[in-house]
């Protein structure tokens, strides 16, 4: 931007070359008069041309005087401006400082407990930023002291249970490594010839945000189309470009952090975002960019959907979502109900006094089970309906003032959402978007999660009715727009780094998901089962026969010769059109139709350029 002196001394040069012009011409015009006195109609010219003169030059300064005022209009305009942004840098910076301060003290508190428990003193469990409206005495995370319907009342597990978070700076970006990331970006942004400049960074608990400003003019598309040039000048594998920021007027260019620094399920325990928060049912969702942490209400939500490749964090954070639910909510205010078909996540839960069934590993079981949640939501509207009430808290509220039992919150999470759409497609997303599009009312929520995000388990009804979503890392973009609708989580770091698209904003949060580790899952679980009773209550056999998992009903509705084609591709695990062709002996258009079906059930994978179909289906399955 040009200084205030500039523009002056150019208009004040202006003037003074106008005057020296003036003067020279003066100079010639009395030459002229000299050598041409005696001839008249010289004198006449030059009579009209000195009497036109004068006027010409003070039209001239007039104009001069005109830009002169513009060009100090403009230089008020631009100091204006110069002030405004000063103050902006100023707030900001007074802003970080009161933050690092909150933090600092925060992490010297923490510090000074973890050095009193090494030392063997006993801590008493306080929270570093408990409500002042609470009880001193009371320990924070307690739940409200209910009713046992079981031998002892519920005891909520207290903040002890988790590891505590520990002081790992080499986590954090050094000054001198964001130095040099941000002069080598905007390096790669001059050498494109792209006029924008790196205005701030702000450190996550994973990535760096570089915040960019864009000159005038330029397209953020622009900046977004370096994404691979940053990558290699930056010798990054994934980076993330928001253009612009929502709400900013920044485009942001995320950097991942080298070292990172796990966020505890603890600290979000401690949190004052968790601890005095408004949230009917708050799940913890992790931190985001600017250290803040996430709690979602699921009431809001009101059904999760989560998706993202294998080992990108999934099940730890349904352990987190778990966890979160047991320290709020004792089994009389919330029933769980967990589907696990590959019987290894949700073990460690299989004795938790909220489950109302036994943990299902069993698909077709798992199928049956949401029909009889169906059920269970038309039972339960009857229920509202009977007392004349619109929803649940009316229903609980009404209970309260008459001293009748309240209704509990159930929570349906479902682990791998591929292998039920493998068994009975249509049955499993009929039921889930039943339970989707009405279940809210009356408390019902369910949290899906898949490792395949293929439009054959996100379908369009899924996506219709699951508004809110979590996107881990994925292997494609298209993956990431099944899930999310557009693209980012390929661009992910793995290991908690999640894309979240919380209920009602139309914006997607990137957010570190918490660490809590199997010992802590299992030193919570101890404790809330201890002196407490199982309470299955579920009884699935007016709904077992329905399952459309029999062979029978694997082809229902489909060719003649379905069963004897899936039978063969189960057999030599090959889904090829032309080999059905043979074995069977039909025309090419009956055994790609058939192919096509069996991708629509869900018992083959979809083409995939020269790689053979994968089969999902096995002769074990078919012989049942
Ligand atoms: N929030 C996190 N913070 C740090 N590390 C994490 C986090 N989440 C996951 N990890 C790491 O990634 C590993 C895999 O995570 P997880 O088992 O949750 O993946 P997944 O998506 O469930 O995989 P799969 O679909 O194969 O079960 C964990 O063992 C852990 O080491």
């Amino acid at each position: 931007m040009p200084g205030p002196s500039k523009p002056q001394s150019k208009s004040i040069q202006r003037v003074k070359d106008g005057v020296r012009r003036f003067l020279d011409t003066m100079a010639e015009e009395q030459d002229w008069d000299q050598e041409n006195a005696s001839d008249s109609t010289a004198a006449t010219e030059r009579s009209s041309h000195t009497e036109n003169l004068p006027e010409e030059y003070v039209r001239l300064a007039k104009q001069e005087s005109q830009t002169l005022e513009a060009e100090q209009r403009q230089i008020a305009v631009w100091r204006a401006e110069m002030e405004a942004i000063l103050k902006d840098r100023e707030e900001r910076q007074s802003y970080f400082a009161d933050l690092a301060q909150e933090r600092h003290s925060r992490f010297q508190m923490m510090l000074e407990r973890a050095k009193d428990q090494l030392a063997g003193k006993t801590v008493p469990e306080q929270a570093p930023e408990a409500s002042e409206a609470e009880e001193p005495d009371e320990p924070v995370s307690e739940a409200k002291s209910l009713s046992p319907v079981s031998s002892q009342p519920y005891s909520a597990p207290t903040l002890d249970l988790l590891e505590a978070s520990t002081l790992e700076t080499d986590g954090l970006v050094s000054p001198e490594k964001l130095e040099e990331q941000e002069r080598k970006l905007q390096n790669t942004l001059d050498s494109f010839a792209v006029d924008a400049t790196v205005y701030d960074a702000v450190v996550g608990p994973r990535v760096t945000q570089f915040r960019i400003r864009p000159g005038i003019g330029v397209r953020v598309e622009k900046i977004s189309a370096l994404q691979k040039n940053i990558a290699l000048n930056l010798a990054q594998t994934n980076v993330r470009i928001q253009a612009p920021i929502p709400g900013e007027p920044y485009v942001g260019i995320e950097l991942g952090n080298g070292n990172t620094m796990p966020i505890r399920l603890r600290s979000v325990f401690e949190s004052r975002a968790w601890q005095q928060g408004k949230e009917t049912i708050p799940i913890t969702i992790g931190m985001d960019i600017q250290g803040k942490i996430i709690v979602a209400d699921l009431a809001k939500a009101p059904h999760l959907l989560i998706a993202g490749a294998t080992g990108s964090g999934k099940s730890v954070c349904m352990s987190n979502l778990i966890v979160s639910l047991l320290y709020r909510f004792s089994p009389e205010e919330l029933e769980l109900v967990l589907v696990d078909p590959k019987r290894v996540e949700f073990g460690l839960f299989r004795q938790v006094p909220h489950l109302i069934h036994p943990v299902v590993g069993e698909a077709k079981k798992a199928v049956a089970l949401l029909k009889w949640v169906v059920s269970e939501m038309e039972n339960r509207y009857e229920i509202l309906a009977e007392k004349q009430v619109r929803n649940i808290a009316g229903y609980n509220a009404k209970a309260e003032a008459q001293g009748f039992d309240k209704m509990p919150f159930m929570v349906v999470i479902i682990d791998e959402l591929a292998d039920l759409m493998m068994t009975s497609k249509g049955e499993a997303e009929a039921s889930l978007a039943r339970i989707a599009q009405l279940s809210r009312a009356v408390g019902i929520h369910t949290i899906i999660a898949t490792q395949r995000p293929s439009v054959n388990v996100i379908t369009g009804v899924i996506k219709a009715n699951y508004p809110t979503r979590i996107a881990f890392q994925v292997s494609s973009i298209v993956d990431s727009r099944t899930i999310l609708d557009c693209k980012g989580a390929e661009s992910l770091l793995g290991q908690g780094d999640m894309l979240f698209n919380p209920p009602g904003f139309a914006r997607l949060v990137r957010i570190q998901s918490p660490m809590v580790q199997d010992e802590e899952l299992m030193r919570v679980v101890t404790h809330v089962t201890e002196g407490q009773m199982e309470n299955h209550r579920v009884d699935l056999s007016s709904f077992d026969g329905a399952v459309a998992g029999s062979t029978e009903a694997l082809a229902d509705g489909a060719d003649d010769l379905y069963m004897e084609a899936l039978k063969i591709v189960a057999e030599t695990q090959k889904a090829s059109t032309s080999y059905l062709q043979r074995r069977l002996r039909i025309g090419y258009n009956r055994a790609a139709t058939l192919i096509e079906e069996m991708e629509d059930r869900f018992h083959i994978g979809p083409q995939n350029g020269s790689t053979p179909r994968e089969v999902f289906v096995t002769m074990e399955e078919l012989s049942r």
